[in-house]
């Protein structure tokens, strides 16, 4: 497999577990997430380790901030050889083309994924904010994504056919929330097996806990990459 789509997850507490997890896996077969649990317990000499080991790393800390800031986080997030970093749509378009000029002027970048609505956030959630329904808000942060110059967004699967058509081919959809049939749904709302979201459109697949919890990792990741070859 020379593009794994699946991307897990690595929400553990600290780089041991980490490190494990990766000494059993090849790059052939997934790609890694460092996101704010693993991050803030082990730092930016893990995410170099996971890099050196061949390994594509999504770091997934969800920049919001003013654009200076945010476009400097970036800088210093692709400094450690990140595949993909990320920052909050919603922060908006002068912090997302902030972020995208910035990285610009670097001789090598990672991709720039802005974050539409959390896969946890259903309609009433979204309602006790004043939002309009996960597809509507979804759509527009995504268009202001696009028009800001990032090169994709994470969004839900149940969202991926719509924004594929709306945003063209191109325009990389990053979706969690993905659960297979078996799996408990646990916080997520907005949720789609595997094969679903890849012939939704999906281009990646984040999965944590039903890989990294269950009782056979390497046996779960294997039924999955196998479930999507043939989606
Ligand atoms: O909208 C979002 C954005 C990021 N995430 C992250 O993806 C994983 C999902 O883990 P599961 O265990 O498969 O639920 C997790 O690291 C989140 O921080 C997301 O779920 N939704």
């Amino acid at each position: 497999m020379n593009d794994p789509k699946v991307i897990v997850a690595l929400d553990f507490p600290a780089a041991e577990a980490a490190l494990a997890f990766a000494a059993r896996v090849s790059p052939q077969q997934c790609r890694l997430k460092v996101g704010k649990e693993l991050f803030t317990a082990a730092g930016p000499q893990l995410v170099e380790k996971l890099v050196a080991l061949g390994f594509d790393v999504f770091l997934d800390l969800k920049f919001h901030d003013i654009p200076n800031t945010t476009a400097q986080a970036c800088v210093s997030a692709a400094k450690l050889g990140v595949w993909m970093v990320n920052v909050h749509a919603s922060g908006g378009r002068r912090m997302m083309e902030a972020s995208r000029e910035a990285l610009d002027k670097l001789a090598q970048r990672p991709l720039l994924i802005a974050v539409t609505v959390l896969t946890s956030m259903g309609n009433a959630d979204l309602s006790e904010l004043g939002l309009p329904a996960a597809e509507i808000q979804v759509e527009r942060l995504a268009m202001l994504a696009q028009s800001a110059g990032v090169d994709g967004v994470v969004c839900s699967a149940q969202e991926a056919d719509m924004l594929k058509r709306r945003c063209g081919r191109e325009f990389k959809l990053v979706t969690p929330g993905i659960r297979p049939a078996s799996s408990n749904a646990d916080d997520q709302t907005r949720i789609m097996t595997p094969p679903a979201a890849i012939a939704a459109g999906s281009d990646y697949l984040v999965i944590g806990r039903p890989i990294t919890q269950s009782a056979d990792p390497m046996q779960t990741l294997a039924e999955i990459n196998a479930s999507i070859l043939t989606a």
